[in-house]
């Protein structure tokens, strides 16, 4: 067979790549260039971490006899029984076998045909068998390698859009080692960015090592196996790299069910069809489910955890509804810190509040939503609470699915909206958030905005200023949090604000209007009127106000 293979290599110049499996029998004959062959991936069923019983054979065109870089990354990555190359120079054929070791890739050879040591190879690859165990995730432990595509028409912020992806993929634990943004009107039906831009790619990506490729919009379920049948490298999406990240992340039980079922939800339409075990090969980027549950299950129980989890979502958000009615009960005032993520909401909650939620320099930091009480100010009591952040491209399914988290901020009295100010990309990470709550239906929420981390801001004239009221703040060093607080303390106030007014007898009518539309609390009689402690709603003050202005007598109120 091995001179067959020479032969027609020499014929048509391209190399040729056979899989055989332990019995011997031919698995898979895949024809490439002249340089290169599309590696397929064949694991049988054993364990990630064993050999895959599948061993490989190729010719190298032309005189080379022992194994590239490529090769050994290849017999790693496959974690095939042992990989040999074929030099096919006529009549000087050789074969150089690679196979795994403990402590490496070994070799073999080179050996002319006539004179293979077959027992000499096959004791090897059973001593490997027994003795080689691969990490699961990526097969020498490190970082996962993650090469990025985006594409999109001119001047589309795609660039910075990749930058973070790159940031994401960072947060999720993989190393970013090459990057390309494709200008086209729209992504490639068929395989998301050009086909030919694709087979450029696939080289880079063997020389790199890449294990990984990330594109940046979501794509199909048929994207992504046509991507991978010419990369030769696993593709996820910008939509599983932010799951994945959730899942890393999430701590409550409800966060987790969250995850879990946006992940099987995201799934289900993209599973594969048998044989193409791509996904399933090592862990990584799209594999890890909250607490590192493994993500492999057929579409028959997909479904059903999927109706179970949502089951349990069903009773979180009961739990959770009635425990905002008991907060409501209390007229606790409620103020959600919403904004992209990273902004630095939660170092704002604790800067605010003196308590410790999770803040870190990473994105989705937090995932859980956090009430703590406004620690700083006088008056009554309010509450501030800590959201998810909001990042662009978020997938409908994903609203949909944190629906229970984002409507903290639906829920709230007031939306503080936290944006990092020194981010070139500030505009539109607020337009970003802006629309978020829209779709959550709080978009016509009382709003203040807090730009944050002033401190390292160089210039606070180069902000846009907002129409509606905001602060420059640094929530790290506790620049500017008391006229926050007292703004916070203030709007919140105006929906059911406490207010003294001293009524002159002359009119009695307001005195009956306040009965009606606030609550009044105390009533003091002087010599000119009465004094009336009443809680109003921010309308109700003015509309009093107005109504003692108005007309003979008319006296000023004091709030
Ligand atoms: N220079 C500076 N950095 C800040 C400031 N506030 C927060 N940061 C940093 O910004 C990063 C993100 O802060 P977080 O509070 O985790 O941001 P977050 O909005 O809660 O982020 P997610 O939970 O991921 O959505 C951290 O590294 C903070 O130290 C600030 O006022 N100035
Ligand atoms: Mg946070």
């Amino acid at each position: 067979m091995l001179r067959e293979m020479a032969e027609m290599t020499r014929r048509i110049n391209r190399e040729i790549c056979i899989y055989l499996g332990r019995d011997g029998s031919v698995l898979e004959v895949v024809v490439g260039r002249h340089d290169r062959v599309n590696l397929e991936v064949w694991t049988s069923r054993r364990g990630l971490s064993r050999l895959s019983g599948v061993r490989l054979i190729h010719t190298h065109p032309g005189g080379n006899p022992s194994l590239s870089e490529m090769d050994e990354h290849t017999l790693r990555k496959l974690r095939l029984d042992a990989l040999g190359a074929l030099s096919t120079e006529e009549g000087r054929e050789l074969l150089c076998v690679g196979y795994a070791a403990r402590e490496g890739v070994k070799l073999l050879g080179p050996f002319p045909l006539a004179g293979l040591p077959h027992d000499e190879l096959l004791d090897a690859i059973r001593a490997a068998d027994e003795e080689v165990r691969f990490e699961v995730g990526r097969a020498d432990g490190a970082a996962e390698r993650a090469a990025l595509i985006g594409c999109g028409p001119d001047g589309g912020g795609g660039e910075s859009s990749l930058r973070e992806l790159e940031n994401l993929a960072d947060t999720a634990g993989a190393e970013t080692v090459h990057r390309v943004f494709q200008k086209r009107p729209r992504p490639d039906s068929a395989t998301y960015i050009g086909s030919g831009l694709a087979e450029e790619l696939a080289m880079i990506y063997q020389k790199l090592k890449v294990d990984v490729c990330i594109a940046d919009d979501e794509i199909t379920g048929a994207q992504a196996r046509n991507l991978e049948a010419v990369l030769g490298v696993r593709v996820v999406d910008r939509t599983a790299l932010i799951l994945d990240i959730f899942a890393q992340r999430a701590r409550s039980r409800e966060g987790k069910l969250q995850v879990e079922l946006a992940q099987l939800r995201y799934r289900l339409p993209r599973l594969m069809g048998a044989g193409t075990a791509m996904s399933r090969l090592g862990g990584g980027i799209g594999t890890r489910g909250p607490g590192e549950r493994k993500l492999e299950m057929d579409r028959r129980l997909i479904r059903r955890r999927i109706f179970d989890l949502e089951e349990q979502m069903k009773e979180v958000s009961r739990q959770r509804d009635s425990q905002r009615q008991r907060v409501k009960k209390n007229e606790v005032p409620v103020a959600a810190l919403v904004g992209y993520t990273n902004a630095g909401k939660s170092t704002l909650l604790n800067a605010m509040c003196g308590s410790d939620a999770f803040a870190e320099d990473k994105l989705f930091a937090t995932l859980d939503p956090l009430k703590r009480r406004l620690s700083a100010g006088e008056g009554g009591e309010v509450l501030l609470v800590d959201t998810v952040g909001f990042i662009h491209k978020l997938p409908h399914s994903m609203i949909s699915a944190f629906r229970s988290t984002l409507e903290e901020a639906k829920h709230a009295d007031l939306l503080v909206h936290v944006v990092d100010a020194t981010s070139p990309e500030y505009k539109h990470q607020m337009t970003v958030v802006r629309d978020v709550l829209e779709e959550l239906g709080a978009g016509d929420k009382p709003q203040i905005i807090a730009f944050n981390k002033a401190d390292a801001l160089p210039s606070r004239e180069e902000i846009e200023k907002p129409d509606v009221p905001f602060y420059f703040i640094s929530a790290k060093r506790g620049i500017g949090l008391q006229p926050l607080a007292d703004a916070i303390r203030e709007a919140l106030g105006a929906l059911q604000r406490e207010v003294v007014l001293e009524v002159p007898f002359a009119k009695g009518a307001v005195l009956a209007y306040l009965h009606e539309n606030g609550k009044v609390l105390e009533e003091t009689y002087t010599e000119t009127g009465v004094s009336v402690r009443a809680l109003l709603g921010g309308d109700a003050v003015k509309r009093a106000r107005a109504l003692l202005a108005g007309g003979a007598g008319g006296q000023s109120a004091k709030p």
